[in-house]
């Protein structure tokens, strides 16, 4: 039997640096594990691939997905929505691979109903000034926006005790380093269950 995959969810306020760990995990290319690539209404953005950044859909589109009961977990963000494809989450769990969801907290949570055997990681900001500095030095947004998300980040930072492990993201080195040690250690940990249910071999 092929020991299923670990499923994997990296999710935060906004700002906090999601998509910049998630990057620089990716491209360390460290561990063999697969990307969830989501579905959005949103605009493509300079550079973006369909089907490489996104699956870039109409709302109409999306809302077929959602009545098919294609998607894992969905929100609506700024006014566009988002949301996992839940075959290919599947396919690769059940295809022995990790897969790895960077999602915000909402999706994060309904994941988490779903799915409760998964990992589920927590990034954090140094402090609310560091996010919001973060957030203004991003520049893709407005200040009333900006406001916005910091509000939100105050609502989102209370549901961290939901999760299985919070990361600070203080340098994108360290962050990386300490969600790769978390992937490591929940490796062993199915490792040594599956162990310990072999019958014993050493008579
Ligand atoms: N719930 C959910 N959130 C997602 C999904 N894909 C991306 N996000 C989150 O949606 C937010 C906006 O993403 P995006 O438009 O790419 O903006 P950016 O990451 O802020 O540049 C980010 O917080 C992402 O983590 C998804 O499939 N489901
Ligand atoms: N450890 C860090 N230290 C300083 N700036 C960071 C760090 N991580 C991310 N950033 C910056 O913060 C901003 C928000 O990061 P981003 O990855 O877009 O966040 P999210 O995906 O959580 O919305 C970006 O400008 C990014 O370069």
């Amino acid at each position: 039997m092929t020991e299923k995959g670990l499923l994997i969810v990296l999710s935060g306020p906004s700002g906090v640096g999601k998509g910049t760990v998630r990057q620089a995990i990716f491209s360390k290319g460290e561990r063999d594990f697969i990307y969830s690539i989501s579905a959005t209404t949103r605009q493509r953005r300079e550079g973006e691939v369909d089907g490489v950044d996104y699956f870039f859909k109409t709302r109409e589109e999306f809302e077929d997905m959602i009545k098919n009961d294609q998607l894992l977990e969905y929100t609506e963000y700024v006014g566009n929505y988002y949301g996992t494809p839940v075959d290919y989450v599947q396919k690769t769990i059940d295809a022995g691979k990790d897969i790895f969801l960077e999602i915000e907290v909402q999706g994060a949570m309904q994941v988490k109903e779903r799915m409760p055997e998964g990992t589920y990681i927590f990034l954090t900001p140094p402090n609310m000034d560091e996010l919001e500095a973060r957030i203004v030095n991003r520049g893709t947004d407005e200040s009333p926006v900006i406001r916005q998300r910091m509000e939100k980040a105050i609502e989102e930072i209370e549901l961290m005790r939901y999760y299985d492990y919070a990361v600070e993201n203080d340098t994108v080195e360290n962050a990386v380093s300490k969600v790769l040690a978390i992937i490591q250690s929940e490796h062993l940990k199915v490792s040594r269950l599956l162990e310990s249910k072999l019958p014993n071999q050493g008579e």
